[in-house]
């Protein structure tokens, strides 16, 4: 995965307005300076407000994505696939997905690909973050139904073979985790979520354990 460093020299007083203007985005401290992370390589127009200390450094990391380490668009098209099949057997989930679009799991795959560290091509071809939250708002999803979803899907992943290493599980399963506890919270009525959000992306909670030598 491609990462940029953006360094910014900021004076105390401007500390609190970078820190605002900066929000989402990965930072890290030192006395009047930052140093800000832009991941997956996309053009990016820095922190609005604030002028760069010189051309972002560009590097690019050894740690495969988790998109590739999954096995890419294909497996993820394979385990929604399955998902989504099981779904429609569930009592508890076929009343919410009975009239879902054809193109669900894929589009569906997409968007975890991109979310996993994959091709940006949820937000470039299907409406991006805005769309995504468009699809959930109104349908009040419970605790249950959220549960059964998350269950079912690892269960998929079980049956088709997606990596069962526990770095990989736990980050595929923290997300899930932490995108279906958000899919409740912006499914209650009333609801106002931020539309204007990018896809988020996700990473190794610890890097993956190299492979033993052979
Ligand atoms: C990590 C959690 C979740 C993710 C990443 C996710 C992702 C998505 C995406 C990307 C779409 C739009 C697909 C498109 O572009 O056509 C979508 C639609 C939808 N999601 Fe979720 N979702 C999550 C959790 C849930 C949960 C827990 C439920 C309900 C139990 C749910 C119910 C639905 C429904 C009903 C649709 C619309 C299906 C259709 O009519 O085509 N989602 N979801």
């Amino acid at each position: 995965m491609i990462v940029d460093y953006l360094r910014y020299t900021v004076p105390e007083t401007a500390a609190a307005d970078f820190e605002k203007a900066a929000a989402g985005h990965e930072i890290e401290r030192a006395p009047g300076r930052y140093l800000v992370k832009v991941k997956g390589g996309a053009p990016f127009a820095g922190i609005e407000g604030f002028t760069p200390d010189g051309e972002p450094e560009r590097y690019e990391t050894t740690t495969p994505t988790l998109y590739e380490w999954a096995g890419g668009h294909e497996a993820l098209v394979k385990l929604l696939t399955v998902f989504y099949g099981h779904v429609l057997e569930d009592p508890l989930l076929e009343p919410v997905f009975r009239s879902m679009d054809a193109h669900h799991a894929e589009h569906v795959a997409t968007w975890l690909g991109e979310v996993l560290g994959g091709p940006a091509a949820y937000t470039s071809g299907h409406g991006g973050h805005a769309h995504m939250i468009g699809r959930h708002l109104g349908r009040g999803i419970t605790e249950e139904q959220r549960r059964r979803w998350v269950t079912l899907l690892l269960d998929a992943a079980d049956e088709t073979g997606l990596p069962g290493d526990p770095e990989f599980r736990a980050a595929f399963a923290g997300y899930l985790e932490w995108g279906s506890r958000l899919a409740v919270v912006f499914s209650a009525p009333g609801a106002q979520p931020n539309l204007h959000e990018p896809v988020p992306h996700w990473d190794w909670p610890m890097p993956p354990w190299p492979p033993a030598p052979s």
